[in-house]
């Protein structure tokens, strides 16, 4: 068995690790590859964030009558050309992904590359640490990096498999841009592509279990782009599909409301989006002792180390959607970051932040998080020790030069501290208006500092962002900024 210094599972942000460290060390990077081309360089790249916003874009782009009539100007979106911009989409990410295989199958002397499924195996209470290929190439080394990602979960209905079914992974690749979409799921993934096939002409049908979209979000964005999609393309909620069937040139989705009504719809695509699962399963975590939470991510300390029996294995580490409770980019990073210095630096080994974490989800409208709900605010703090304010775009300069109608900015602080605890935005750009909330929580400012200790940019729109903060009731500190 093939000896190394390193070992990791998934190209995904576990790519990140190979740093210049172990330019003199053995590394071995496993993959199996992402989505249907089993591309190199995991979900972010090849069938996640980069793509999708790769389209949301141009769907941005071909709703912009909508609001240049609103503002006296008509425009009109003669043609989407899908073809095209499916094609220049995966034109340049095709090259990204293809290229950094390359460089670490070909270019990196150090570092083999095995293309297949892996599997641990052996003992995994101490180094070394092992794993299995499909083919059975075997690999083990003193460290190893569990990154394995996540995947799509498939209802296990009738014609799940018909070829018109897809997920994220396979939706974006189509020959055809479908005129009648089916989506089933109301959370990240079902709303951005709701939101970007609507806007490409697809007639649009949303389906979700519950009541509501977004409903993990807090209840007045939730309830506000609930209203808005309802206005901007077909929703129906309490309904579960149970049977998908060929149906002429397309598929009939059978559906059960929750009060036990059978529907159909008929449809040319179907798009299931109703959560990830982390890939655990794949990777043979239980069987190899390691201690794995009820919904399937591996069980890790600050330090990302992987435990085994409530104890954490030295050398073994974790991130991102295999262990993390948030399934973002941006916190697989940070967490690659902390392992990249662990693994250089066991000695004095560093804790991952999990604080202030943000979201945003690229539907139309836009939406954007951080912190905690009203609701989860009232839990921590009591309800009496809140203040919130909702600040509509609408009521700022820029907002009347948008005309805009259905923007929010939902901020929520203590009263006692003015620490800010939470803001919740839908609207224009809400994913970048958030961020002076998510450096404020990062670097502990409160809320009247942060309004007050900074200029802002007039009119621009972040005066939604402004104003927000200063519709707070919280404490000025004496020597405040003027
Ligand atoms: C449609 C979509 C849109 C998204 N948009 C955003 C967004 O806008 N912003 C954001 O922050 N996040 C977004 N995400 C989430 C983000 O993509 C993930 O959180 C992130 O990519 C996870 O990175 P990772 O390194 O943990 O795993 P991955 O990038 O998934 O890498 C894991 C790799 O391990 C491989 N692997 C798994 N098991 C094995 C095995 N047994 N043997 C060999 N190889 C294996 C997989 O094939 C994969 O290549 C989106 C996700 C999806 C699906
Ligand atoms: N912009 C972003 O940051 C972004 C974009 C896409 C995905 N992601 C990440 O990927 C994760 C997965 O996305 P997702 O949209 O698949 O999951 P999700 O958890 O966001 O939403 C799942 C939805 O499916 C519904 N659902 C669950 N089981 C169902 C069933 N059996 N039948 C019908 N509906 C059911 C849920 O009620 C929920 O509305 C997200 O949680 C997020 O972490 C992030």
């Amino acid at each position: 068995m093939a000896h190394y210094d390193l070992s990791i599972i998934g190209s995904g942000s576990g790519n990140s690790l190979i740093t210049p460290f172990w330019d003199d060390k053995r590394v071995v990077l496993a993959d199996k590859g992402s989505g249907s081309t089993a591309a190199f360089g995991g979900t972010c790249l090849n069938v996640g964030c980069i793509p999708t916003k790769m389209f949301v874009r141009p769907a941005a782009l071909a709703r912009g009558p909508v609001e240049a009539a609103r503002l006296n100007v008509t425009q009109e979106t003669t043609e989407v050309d899908w073809s095209a911009m499916r094609d220049r989409v995966f034109g340049r990410i095709d090259a990204i992904s293809a290229g950094g295989r390359q460089y670490r199958e070909v270019e990196l002397d150090h570092v083999d590359l095995v293309t297949e499924q892996v599997t641990l195996t052996g003992d995994f209470s101490q180094p070394p640490f092992a794993f299995v290929s499909e083919s059975g190439v075997r690999a083990e080394a003193d460290q190893l990096v569990i990154a394995a990602g996540s995947r799509p979960v498939l209802p296990q209905v009738p014609g799940i498999d018909l070829p018109g079914v897809h997920t994220s992974d396979s939706i974006m690749r189509i020959e055809q841009r479908p005129e009648k979409l089916l989506i089933i799921g109301g959370g990240y993934i079902a709303c951005e592509f709701a939101g970007v096939f609507s806007a490409f002409g697809t007639e649009v049908i949303q389906v979700n279990r519950s009541q509501g979209l977004m409903t993990a979000m807090d209840a007045d964005i939730s309830a506000a782009f609930s209203a808005e999609a309802e206005k901007n393309w077909t929703v129906h909620y309490q309904r579960t599909a149970t049977r998908i069937a060929e149906h002429g040139e397309g598929l009939r989705v059978e559906l059960v409301t929750s009060d036990g009504r059978v529907e159909h719809q008929d449809v040319d695509a179907v798009l299931v989006a109703i959560g990830r699962m982390p890939n655990t399963d794949l990777i043979g975590a239980r069987e190899v002792g390691l201690d794995v939470h009820s919904d399937g991510r591996l069980t890790v300390d600050e330090y990302q180390r992987v435990l085994s029996q409530g104890e954490p294995v030295a050398g073994l580490y974790a991130l991102g959607d295999v262990s993390s409770e948030a399934m973002l980019k941006h916190v697989a990073n940070q967490e690659a970051r902390v392992v990249a210095h662990n693994l250089e630096h066991p000695d004095r080994i560093r804790a991952s932040r999990h604080e202030a974490i943000p979201s945003a989800i690229f539907s139309f409208p836009e939406m954007a998080q951080v912190g905690i709900t009203e609701v989860q605010a009232a839990e921590t703090v009591g309800a009496e020790n809140l203040t919130t304010k909702i600040q509509r775009y609408g009521d700022t300069a820029y907002g009347w030069a948008m005309e805009d109608g259905e923007g929010i900015f939902k901020v929520i602080a203590d009263r006692r501290s003015g620490q800010i605890l939470g803001a919740h935005v839908m609207g224009y750009q809400a994913s970048n208006l958030i961020q002076p909330i998510i450096q404020a929580m990062s670097f502990g400012q409160d809320a009247y500092t942060a309004a007050r200790g900074q200029y802002w940019i007039h009119p621009a729109l972040m005066e939604v962002t402004e104003n927000a903060l200063l519709g707070l009731e919280v404490p000025i500190p004496e020597d405040a900024p003027l």
